[in-house]
This record gives C-alpha cells, structure tokens and sequence, in this order.
C-alpha cells in the first residue's frame, strides 16, 4: 500500500521553544503510522498567513524527515489577498488555503466572520483561478440554531453556497463528522471532496464528550453517523479520502481547563483507520469482502493524491507493509529527555506493526 495524502498539524503554540521541539517529536511519526505526503495545516501561534512563513515552515519540517513530502497550506485571514493567493500558486510549495470560522476550534480566533463569502469572494475567485484548494473547518461558530442540528450540518448550505459560486474551486469538507455532510459532499460536483478521519471511525460523541484524549472538533456524533463514515471510507469513492487531522496537544494542557480539541493519531495513523475497519466488520456494520486492498488504497493514497493532483504512485514505489506482531497502542509518546508527552487515545488497542519497502 502506497504513503497516504493526510492532514495533521505538527507544531502548536506552546510556549517559547516548546513549538519546535513539538515538531521534532511528531514529525518523525509521520512515516510510522504510513504516511509520506500530508497536507500541513496553518493553524499555528500565530496563523500561517504569508507564503514566506509558509516556506520556512516547510524547510523546518523537511530538515527534520526529508522522505515526506510537506503539501503547505495558508490560513484565510485579511491578509490573504488575490496577490498573495497569485503568489502562492507560483511558489508551488502551497496546496491550499484552509478556512476556520472564527473561534471554531483550536487557534481560530484570527478565523473568518460569517459573511466570509462576500468577504472573501475575491480570493476565491483567485483560487480558483489559480487551481489552489480551499480546506474547510465546516462548522459555525456558537450554539447549535437547534436541538437536533449540530454546527457541522449547521454549515452545510455555506458549503452549496461557495460551490455555486465557485464551482471550479476544490473544496475539502475537513474531518466529516455526519451523515449529512457526506450527503452534502455527494451533492457537489467532483470539485468537492470529504476527508475522514482515523479517530471519526471510531469516535462518537458520549466518548469524546468525557475523554479529553478523545475530545476533537467536530464533536464525533453518533453511532449511525460513525457508521456511515464507515462506510464511506470503505466505499472506494474518491470523494471521501482519509486526513489524519491529528493533532498533538501535550497531555499537560490535555490534563487542565478549558480542553483543547483535537485527537493525536499520526504514529498509528493508517493503524488506527484499518483497526476501525475491522471492528466495524465485527460489528456488522460493513462485510469482509467489502475492505479490499484496492479501496483501502483508494481511501488512503489514492483518491486524496488525485484530488490534490500528485502524480500517481509509480508501480514500484514505497508501499507499506503491514504485520501482525502483536503490537499494542502505547499511552503516549515522548520525546527523549521525557520533557514533552503526548497522549495517545487507544491506548492498549492491538494494532499491525507497520514498515515501508523503502
Ligand atoms: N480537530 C481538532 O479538534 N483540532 C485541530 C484543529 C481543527 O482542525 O479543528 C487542532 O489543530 O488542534
């Protein structure tokens, strides 16, 4: 099996110093869970909004593990304009620009307000002059409008919306968490895609609601919409592609108040997607003979590749293997001086051990 297209951001805003010896420690487990192409997300202390902070990024993070190749990406702020934008898609090194409603999630505050269509509408324009793919954190900001509306359906009609207007912009619908958002990306034409998550496989909201180790935005909802993600990931439809979305918070501010959100998956990243799988077949919710190598291919290498338009995995290339040895999950990872730890949520579930053939 070939290295997967995933998301996941691999440094946080800690403390002076903190940020790099974060990225030290996560970095190089990107190749351990079977990925060697990510999509590195902006969400920093402070935001990736300049493509020159965007290329130092990638030059620090290429130092650390050169066999990964870093697809960049900007956060949508004021000062991402049709310039920039322009600029962006000659550096080559930038992908796609992600959008956080304001105060969404983990370091949205310099996010967009709701009218960010109009707002914004330039830039958009500019993306899809310009072929860059607009990442979506798709959920509105506040309370749920109703009881049985959560915020992610609750943003829904903006993805219609920016589809309509801009219906050559590829847009990712990041970490689908409902049934409905799989719907809403299967009513867009093939510029729309979804990402899902190893952790949204296996998540659902009473867990993640009172596990910190577990507590992510989107908010896993319930067990029928876990299932259809399921289902979804083990479709072989290339609108659906795995993204990590893993985020390594330290199990330090995991410990206090108020929680950050986000799940750390990426050592055991394509681990973690084929255990979900496999207890999903136990459970009945799909068949054996509907988990083949090629959809799984499908769903963490292929499908994401061709949407960000890579160039097909040569016949020959670096495959992952991988092997029932009877590995377990461990609690959590550290770095060497045992400073920095990171919790992990499975902590003891048995898992393949994973190897690349070169
Ligand atoms: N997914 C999360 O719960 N958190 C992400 C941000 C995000 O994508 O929402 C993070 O970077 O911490």
């Amino acid at each position: 099996m070939f290295g997967i297209a995933t998301i996941g951001r691999h440094a946080c805003p800690f403390e002076a110093g903190q940020e790099l010896q974060v990225m030290e420690l996560v970095t190089p487990t990107i190749r351990q869970g079977g990925v060697d192409t990510v999509f590195v997300m902006p969400n920093l202390q402070p935001p990736i909004t300049s493509v020159a902070q965007a290329l130092e990024y990638q030059s620090r993070l290429r130092s650390i593990e050169p066999k990964v190749n870093f697809l960049m990406s900007l956060y949508l702020h004021p000062s991402v304009t049709p310039e920039v934008i322009a600029e962006a898609s000659l550096s080559r090194a930038i992908a796609g620009v992600k959008l956080y409603p304001q105060g969404v999630t983990t370091n949205s505050e310099s996010g967009v307000a709701g009218d960010f269509l109009e707002t914004y509408s330039s830039v958009f324009a500019a993306m899809e002059q310009h072929d860059l793919v607009l990442n979506l954190h798709g959920e509105v900001p506040g309370a749920p409008p109703s009881a049985n509306m959560s915020l992610e359906e609750a943003f829904l009609p903006d993805l219609k919306r920016i589809h309509e207007k801009f219906p050559r912009l590829r847009c990712v619908l990041e970490h689908c968490s409902t049934a409905a958002a799989l719907d809403a990306v299967r009513a867009c034409g093939p510029s729309v895609a979804g990402t899902i998550t190893a952790h949204h496989l296996y998540l659902t909201g009473d867990i993640s609601e009172v596990d910190p180790l577990a507590f992510c935005k989107p908010i896993p909802k319930t067990a029928e919409d876990r299932d259809a993600l399921i289902k979804a990931a083990s479709s072989g439809d290339p609108k659906f592609f795995f993204g990590s979305d893993s985020a390594p918070h330290l199990l330090v501010s995991k410990s206090g108040k108020p929680v950050p959100a986000g799940v750390y998956t990426q050592s055991f990243a394509s681990q973690l997607v084929i255990l979900a799988l496999e207890e999903a077949i136990e459970k009945g919710i799909i068949e054996e003979h509907e988990v083949t190598q090629e959809r799984l291919e499908q769903f963490l290498s292929r499908s994401g590749r061709r949407f960000y338009k890579l160039p097909e995995p040569a016949a020959d290339g670096p495959k992952i293997v991988l092997r029932r040895t009877g590995e377990t999950i461990p609690k959590s990872i550290k770095s060497a001086d045992g400073t920095l730890e990171i919790g992990l949520s499975r902590h003891s579930a048995p898992i393949f051990s994973l190897s690349w053939t070169s």
